[in-house]
């Protein structure tokens, strides 16, 4: 088919970025020059000094590793037209699996992935080509109920609907939402009639849900099709599988539904999403085997009905196969907070990391919004392509487990023989199906640790990408206008710590991991500029440890009364000023480039500290003391809310001021606070005395604008002091925190004296 095709479906066009280039430059020649500074000073001061020293080399260090990543941006274009003119017509498409996982009818609400599964059925796409397969780890009558069975039928209008008008955004509580206006004067009389229809009975499928959540009562008695549902426990019963919808071939009805919820027992470890991944890759091995799996997390709908076709650009598009493992696309988050107050939205990070690493071997896999190819989630490297032999096939069969329907399915894989045949029965495989989706269908087998989603780390992602990377893979990343996917962002100070805690978690367990990049840089295929930014990514967590010794510095050297920046006479001042005013200006820039307003900025700026200093604190402390048992990683799921539940598009002070809970977590940022505002306070008092009483020695200016601008960082905090409720911190939590900043305080000042 690729012969045909005369258009280019998609173009790489690297992106200009001198000015770029130069701040980053002139930043690490500013932090060089910090470093010369210290070391030709080291020897007149004492251990603060080698530690700001320590710190410094580290920060310096990260610099390269982002200077290396944003180094030579690139832009991938698709052209889905030229796709449709190429091959005249479109049923000649590669058929696509597409993956929905949910665990948790609480966190993650069933109309939330009702959404996401209706935009999924409704794509621009030739329907038989479809399979969309729901994993729920929750294992919840109200998920399968009203996510699927409910669905499907609300999806036999709303899907011919979409096509028919050409709808643009196909997860219906978005299109019916207010701030979607459309502009109905203009349009006929049949669509306006349609239209409200679809408003009626949409809104019915949302009150019938409401219901049976409020009274979490099943919805049925546990009969008929509801038989295996009763007396379950989410972490403890057999396999359920259902077929939902069935497409008997027809390129006009509605795609594949499945639902799985995968065996699961208490002595047997699931491995989270990446066991319910490779449960899902297995089953739709069994009944559709298609060639491309996509994979969405239940709050990403699709937001552009073109994107399969985007993707197809790409992976079909490639001069040779053996180039383009995977597809990514952004995450995009819809109503998130105004001016980003969690500094989680990553819009600016998308921009520069994404479109950096892009020009590498390509982005890192973000879990969600991702086409991936089949063979290569088998284990494929690039070098196997050309000739799938015997060996090959042995090699599958001794790894992917003991079914012979699945064995049969992966080398048609191998081979490219894939996709749906005509007529095809799911029905038939069902038996085969549950089988492989048994708990105990993995033992002796490669799954997680040679083929499919990979296992030991809460970022599963990540690992799985660069084990593709590691192949001597690419990847591409697809930004196209509108954004594919949209999701939801975690719009509460809890959530939002317990996320990045699990992502610093993760990505630690990854670098401490025979999947280490540098090993796969040395002895596989990984190519050393990626392997560095593939460092930057999984240091996250052993960041926090500098970056809070050098937070430490200033208020110990207040209170120790020495300093540890250049003092106000010393022209080396001029270093620190200018790199504190230089890489502002420049990350200023990035956010007004990227349209986001200088609060956004700011916050983010803010966000950064907090997050890298507490979040990824835990993150490291739960990998640290995991070989003691004194810790367990967990992949703790992230809470997701329909915007009406949080005040609708966020533009409500309430709504995005920082909000607190009884949580551990939030004991060292109050702590950090406590102990600037005393060092600041001190300090500031200090100011005030007369010259004489200074000498060469103690601390300055420096010392104190650096608490000064902490207390600016933690500034959420301190409004959580006196604020209520979930706004304010928990007495509980101010106390452990003041007796931690007394203690820390105290100590300083001894050790001060004893020096
Ligand atoms: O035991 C589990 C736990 C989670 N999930 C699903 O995994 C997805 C992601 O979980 P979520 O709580 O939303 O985590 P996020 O932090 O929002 O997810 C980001 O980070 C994860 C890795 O930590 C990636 O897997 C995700 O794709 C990426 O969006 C959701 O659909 C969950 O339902 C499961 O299926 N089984
Ligand atoms: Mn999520």
């Amino acid at each position: 088919m690729a012969s045909t095709i005369s258009l280019p479906l998609y173009e790489k066009i690297p992106r200009k970025n001198a000015l770029q280039r130069t701040s980053d430059i002139i930043i690490f020649f500013l932090l060089l020059s910090l470093l010369t500074y210290r070391l030709l000073h080291l020897k007149n001061h004492g251990t603060t000094w080698l530690l700001a020293f320590l710190c410094e080399s580290w920060f310096t260090f990260t610099w390269v590793l982002v200077l290396n990543m944003k180094w030579n941006p690139v832009i991938f274009k698709t052209h889905p037209d030229h796709l449709l003119q190429a091959t005249g017509e479109p049923v000649e498409l590669s058929s696509v699996d597409m993956f929905v996982t949910t665990a948790d009818p609480v966190l993650e609400p069933p109309i939330i992935i009702v959404n996401t599964v209706l935009s999924l059925l409704a794509v621009d796409y030739p329907t038989h080509k479809l399979a969309c397969y729901v994993s729920d780890d929750g294992c919840s009558p109200l998920t399968y109920y009203y996510s699927l069975v409910e669905a499907s039928k609300f999806a036999q209008l709303w899907v011919p609907f979409c096509k028919k008008y050409d709808i643009q955004v196909r997860a219906p509580f978005r299109y019916f939402s207010n701030d979607h206006v459309i502009t109905l004067s203009d349009s006929t009389k049949e669509f306006q009639h349609e239209r409200k229809r679809m408003k009626d009975e949409y809104q019915h499928l949302c009150h019938k849900i409401e219901v049976a959540v409020q009274k979490s009562v099943p919805p049925c008695d546990f009969t008929g099709d509801f038989a295996e549902f009763s007396s379950v426990e989410c972490n403890n019963h057999p396999t359920i599988i259902k077929v939902v919808w069935e497409n008997k071939g027809l390129p006009d009805g509605l795609p594949q539904l499945v639902y799985i919820s995968r065996e699961k027992q208490h002595k047997h470890p699931h491995h989270y999403k990446a066991g319910a991944m490779n449960a899902l890759t297995r089953v739709s091995a069994l009944m559709t085997n298609a060639p491309y799996m996509l994979n969405v997390d239940c709050d990403m709908f699709v937001n552009n009905p073109k994107v399969i076709l985007h993707a197809m650009c790409v992976l079909l598009g490639s001069k040779s196969e053996s180039e383009i493992a995977f597809v990514q696309f952004p995450q995009v988050f819809y109503d998130g907070l105004k001016d980003d107050p969690y500094g989680n939205q990553m819009v600016v990070l998308y921009e520069y990391i994404g479109h950096g690493t892009a020009g590498l071997q390509g982005p890192f896999y973000a879990g969600t919004g991702c086409f991936h190819r089949r063979k290569i989630i088998y284990g494929l490297s690039p070098d196997n392509m050309a000739s799938i032999n015997g060996k090959l096939i042995e090699d599958i069969f001794s790894k992917i487990g003991n079914s012979k329907e699945l064995t049969k399915s992966a080398i048609d894989a191998l081979e490219g023989k894939t996709g749906t045949p005509p007529n095809h029965n799911l029905h038939s495989h069902i038996e085969a199906a549950y089988k492989v989706a048994d708990c105990g269908y993995e033992y002796g087998t490669s799954w997680g640790t040679k083929l499919g989603w990979f296992y030991g780390s809460t970022t599963e992602d990540i690992q799985t990408g660069l084990r593709i990377h590691k192949r001597g893979w690419r990847s591409v990343n697809c930004m196209p206008n509108p954004p594919a996917f949209l999701g939801c962002v975690p719009s509460s100070g809890p959530t939002s710590m317990i996320q990045q805690k699990r992502w610093a978690t993760g990505l630690l367990e990854i670098l401490l991991s025979k999947a280490c990049p540098i090993f796969s840089s040395l002895f596989a295929k990984l190519q050393w500029r990626q392997c560095l930014a593939y460092v930057w990514l999984l240091t996250w967590g052993l960041r926090s440890i500098f970056e809070l010794c050098y937070a430490a510095l200033p208020a110990y050297c207040i209170i120790a009364d020495s300093h540890f920046l250049p003092k106000v006479q010393e022209p080396a001042l001029y270093v620190p000023v200018a790199l504190f005013l230089t890489y502002n200006i420049y990350t200023l820039s990035e956010y007004l480039r990227a349209g986001q307003s200088v609060q956004a900025w700011w916050n983010n700026q803010r966000m950064a500290r907090v997050t890298t200093m507490i979040a990824w604190l835990f993150g490291f402390f739960s990998v640290m003391l995991k070989p003691f048992g004194l810790s367990e990683t967990v992949f703790e799921v992230t809470q997701k809310e329909l915007s009406s539940d949080i005040g609708g598009g966020g533009d409500d002070d309430d709504a995005s001021r920082f909000t607190f809970n009884k949580s551990p977590i939030f004991v060292p940022g109050t702590t950090i606070l406590l102990v600037h505002l005393t060092t600041l306070i001190v300090s500031l008092l200090k100011l005030q005395l007369p010259p004489a009483n200074h000498d060469t020695h103690g601390s300055g200016l420096g010392e104190t604008f650096c608490s000064g601008w902490l207390v600016l960082c933690f500034w959420p905090y301190f409004k959580g002091l006196f604020g209520k409720g979930r706004h304010g911190i928990p007495k509980a939590t101010i106390f452990k925190s003041a007796t931690l900043a007394f203690l820390f305080l105290y100590w300083c000042r001894r050790t001060a004296m004893v020096g």
